[in-house]
């Protein structure tokens, strides 16, 4: 996953990206809420996330299921994937399966529609500025654009 740092320093203030969490790592969700999205809302408020589940097939995978209750926890269903969707803002929310394919063809639909809506809407608007990054991850040794 890319860092937020990362993101301000290559993207615009309104290029799509995409935040993604695995349905069988309910840690992965916990980032994005609570190190991801404050971040990038915080540098870059304007961005357009859209929200991606992935390995959606392993919700149906017993191991899985039964390896997560051991630790408490069940994979995290569309249910709550619509509920992150809701509290960050996102633009969309996708689930999609690398392994079996169900839902890649229409990810990669509404990413492409998501990036063509941009670049209409920048015809009209003028040219998107770059994020602001903030001043402590010249400290935390990060490299700078202007540098
Ligand atoms: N079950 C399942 N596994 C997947 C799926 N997509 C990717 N994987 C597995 O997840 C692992 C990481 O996949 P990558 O494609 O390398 O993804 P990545 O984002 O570069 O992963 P990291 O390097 O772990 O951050 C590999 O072992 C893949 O086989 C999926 O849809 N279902």
């Amino acid at each position: 996953m890319k860092s937020v740092t990362e993101i301000s320093a290559q993207y615009s203030t309104r290029t799509p990206t995409l935040f993604c969490f695995s349905v069988d790592r309910p840690d992965s969700q916990q980032n994005l809420l609570h190190l991801c999205v404050p971040e990038i809302k915080l540098f870059c408020p304007t961005v357009p996330i859209i929200l991606v589940a992935t390995r959606s097939e392993l919700r149906d995978d017993e191991g899985i299921r039964k390896k997560l209750a051991t630790q408490g926890y069940e994979p995290i269903s569309t249910i709550e994937g619509k509920a992150l969707e809701a509290r960050i803002g996102a633009y969309a929310y996708l689930e999609c399966s690398a392994k079996t394919k169900e839902g890649v063809d229409t990810a990669l639909e509404i990413i492409s529609q998501s990036a063509l809506n941009e670049k209409k809407r920048r015809s009209t608007v003028g040219p998107a500025k770059f994020c602001k990054r903030p001043k402590y991850y010249f400290l935390l040794g990060f490299h700078s654009v202007e540098e």
